[in-house]
C-alpha cells in the first residue's frame, strides 16, 4: 500500500493555498508518498469546487488527489454577523466529522495514512479523528508565529480575566511579542459573549495535544516569538508546546498560462514606480472608503494598480447582471479620466504573486493578510499596512515594529475609516522618502533570509525534513 499524508485545509483561499503548497513541498521532500487533500465547501465560499485552480492542480501534480466532502449546511440564521461568519469556519468541519471519518476509513483501504494535517479552523476534527484512527495529527498555522504566544496564552487569559478584552483597556505583555493593546487583539477572541471566542480557546488547548505545529514562516523572520515558545515561556508551564515546524515561506505559485492585462500595463511602466493596492481574498470597502481611497491616490501623484471590489450593497444589486463594478459611479467624478495615464484598476481579483514580482512595482498597500505579507517579502516589495479584519491589526504591529517591513496606515478609532490625507502621506512616504527606502532595504534583507531558509541546509528545509521524519517515527498509542 502506498503511504499518503492527508491535508485538511479550511476552504478560504487565504488558508487553502498555503496548505496546498505545503502538500507540494512535502512531495518534493518525500517523492515516494502521495498527498490527499480533503476539500470542504463553505456556504459563502471564496473558491468554488469547480474553480480551474483545482483541475490545474491535479493535472500538474499527479501525486496529489483531491477528495471533496459533501456540502453540509448550518442551520439558517437570521443575522449573520462578521463573528458568526468566523464561527462558521469552525462549525462546518464539526458537521463534516462523520464524512471525514468515512473518507479516512475508505482511504485506509487503499493507502497507509501516515499523518493528518489540519487547519486550526478544522480543530473539531482533532478529537473525533484521534479517538477513531491511530494516526498523528498536526495543526497547520496559516498565519505568523508572532501571534502564536497570544494564541497559546488564550486558555490562561480565559481563566484569569472574566471580562471581554474588547471592554478592557489593558496592555497585553507576553514573552515573544511586542506589547499589544487589548483593542488590537483579533475581534474573534475579544468578545467572550460570542461562541467563536470559545472555539478559539478550545482550539488553543487542542493544539498543545497535537503531534506538532506546522507554521508558514521561517526562523529568521520571527525569531523572538519562536525562541520564546521553544524555551517554554508561552502557554501553561506544565503543558509543553509540541514540536514546531517552520517550513515557510509557502507561496502560492500561479499555474495560469494566460497573462492578465494588468501585467501588460505594468510592462509599460518605469521600474519600481507603481504602487499596488490589494486587500486579500475577502477585503471589501464601503462606497465611502472606496471614494476616499481614490482621492488619496489621486492626490499622492503616484502610479497605481488597484484591485477594486464593489461594496457589498453594489455587488448584491448587480447579482445576475454582471460582476463588473460600475467604477464611474463608485469613484469620484472624473477620477478615471484624470488618472488614466498613471492608474490601472482591476475588478475584484488580480494575479497578486505575479504583480508583486513585476519590476515596475515599488510598493504595496496591503490588508496585512499573512500570505500577502510573505509574498511581498519574497518579491522585495515594501508595504503600507492597512489592516481590515481577523488578526491583521496584530500583524500590522509585527510588520511595523518587529520586522520593520511596512509603514503603518492609521485609521479612525471608532469606524476604522482611513482618510485620504493619511493614505496620501503614507504612500508618498513609502514611494519617495528615505524612510520608505529604509523599509525597502529591510525587506530585501529578509528576502535574502527567506531564500537561505528554503535552500539546502536552510532552517525551513531542515524543518521540512524533520516533519517528514516525524511522520515516520510516530509511535501509535498502545
Ligand atoms: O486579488 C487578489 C487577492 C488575493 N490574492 C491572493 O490571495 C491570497 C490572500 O491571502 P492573505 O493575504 O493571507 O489574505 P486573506 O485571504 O484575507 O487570508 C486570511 O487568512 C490569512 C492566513 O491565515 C490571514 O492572515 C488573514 O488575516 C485572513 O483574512 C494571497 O495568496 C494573494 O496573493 C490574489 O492572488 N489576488
Amino acid at each position: 500500500m502506498e503511504d499518503t499524508i492527508v491535508l485538511y485545509p479550511s476552504p478560504g483561499r487565504g488558508h487553502l493555498f498555503s496548505m496546498v503548497e505545503l502538500g507540494k513541498q512535502i512531495l518534493e521532500q518525500h517523492p515516494s508518498i502521495s498527498i490527499t487533500i480533503i476539500i470542504s465547501a463553505m456556504p459563502t465560499e471564496s473558491i468554488s469546487i469547480d474553480d480551474p485552480y483545482f483541475s490545474t492542480l491535479c493535472n500538474t501534480n499527479p501525486f496529489i488527489t483531491l477528495i471533496h466532502l459533501p456540502q453540509v449546511s448550518l442551520p439558517p440564521n437570521t443575522s449573520f454577523s462578521p463573528l458568526d461568519f468566523v464561527a462558521s469556519f469552525f462549525e462546518l468541519p464539526e458537521l463534516n466529522n462523520t464524512n471525514l471519518h468515512h473518507t479516512l476509513l475508505n482511504l485506509s483501504k487503499s493507502s497507509n495514512i501516515k499523518a493528518l494535517i489540519i487547519d486550526f479552523f478544522c480543530s473539531a476534527a482533532f478529537e473525533f479523528v484521534s479517538s477513531r484512527h491511530n494516526i498523528p495529527i498536526y495543526f497547520f498555522f496559516t498565519t505568523g508565529a508572532n501571534g502564536l504566544p497570544m494564541f497559546l496564552h488564550l486558555p490562561i487569559l480565559d481563566k484569569i480575566i472574566t471580562k471581554s478584552l474588547k471592554d478592557l483597556d489593558m496592555i497585553i505583555d507576553l514573552h515573544g511579542m511586542p506589547k499589544i493593546q487589548s483593542k488590537e487583539v483579533p475581534p474573534a477572541i475579544s468578545d467572550r459573549s460570542h461562541r467563536v471566542y470559545q472555539y478559539f480557546v478550545d482550539t488553543a488547548k487542542l493544539m498543545i495535544k497535537s503531534a506538532g505545529l506546522v507554521i508558514n514562516t521561517f526562523e529568521l523572520l520571527e525569531r523572538r516569538a519562536l525562541q520564546a515558545i521553544q524555551e517554554g515561556k508561552c502557554g501553561a508551564p506544565d503543558e509543553p508546546v509540541p514540536p514546531l515546524f517552520c517550513v515557510g515561506p509557502l507561496l502560492t505559485t500561479s499555474e495560469s498560462k494566460i497573462e492578465h492585462e494588468c501585467l501588460t500595463w505594468l510592462d509599460s511602466q518605469p521600474t519600481r514606480s507603481v504602487l499596488f493596492l490589494c486587500f486579500g481574498s475577502m477585503g471589501v470597502f464601503s462606497s465611502r472608503q472606496l471614494r476616499e481611497t481614490a482621492i488619496g491616490l489621486e492626490k499622492s501623484g503616484v502610479r497605481f494598480l488597484w484591485v477594486v471590489r464593489p461594496p457589498l450593497a453594489d455587488s448584491q444589486t448587480q447579482a445576475g447582471k454582471s460582476n463588473e463594478p460600475c467604477l464611474e459611479l463608485l469613484l469620484p467624478e472624473g477620477f478615471l479620466e484624470r488618472t488614466k495615464d498613471r492608474g490601472f484598476l482591476v475588478n475584484s481579483w488580480a494575479p497578486q504573486g505575479e504583480i508583486l514580482n513585476h519590476g515596475s512595482v515599488g510598493g504595496f498597500v496591503t490588508h496585512c493578510g499573512w500570505n500577502s505579507l510573505l509574498e511581498a517579502l519574497c518579491a522585495g516589495v515594501p508595504m503600507v499596512a492597512w489592516p481590515l479584519y481577523a488578526e491583521q491589526r496584530m500583524n500590522r504591529i509585527f510588520m511595523v515594529e518587529e520586522m520593520k517591513v511596512a509603514l503603518a496606515c492609521r485609521e479612525a478609532e471608532d469606524d476604522q475609516f482611513v482618510n485620504a490625507a493619511e493614505l496620501e502621506e503614507r504612500v508618498i512616504e513609502l514611494m519617495n522618502s528615505k524612510k520608505g527606502e529604509a523599509v525597502r532595504e529591510r525587506v530585501l534583507k529578509l528576502r535574502e533570509d527567506a531564500v537561505v531558509a528554503k535552500s539546502d541546509g536552510g532552517s525551513s528545509c531542515i524543518a521540512m525534513a524533520r516533519l517528514v521524519d516525524s511522520f515516520n517515527n510516530w509511535k501509535p498509542r498502545a
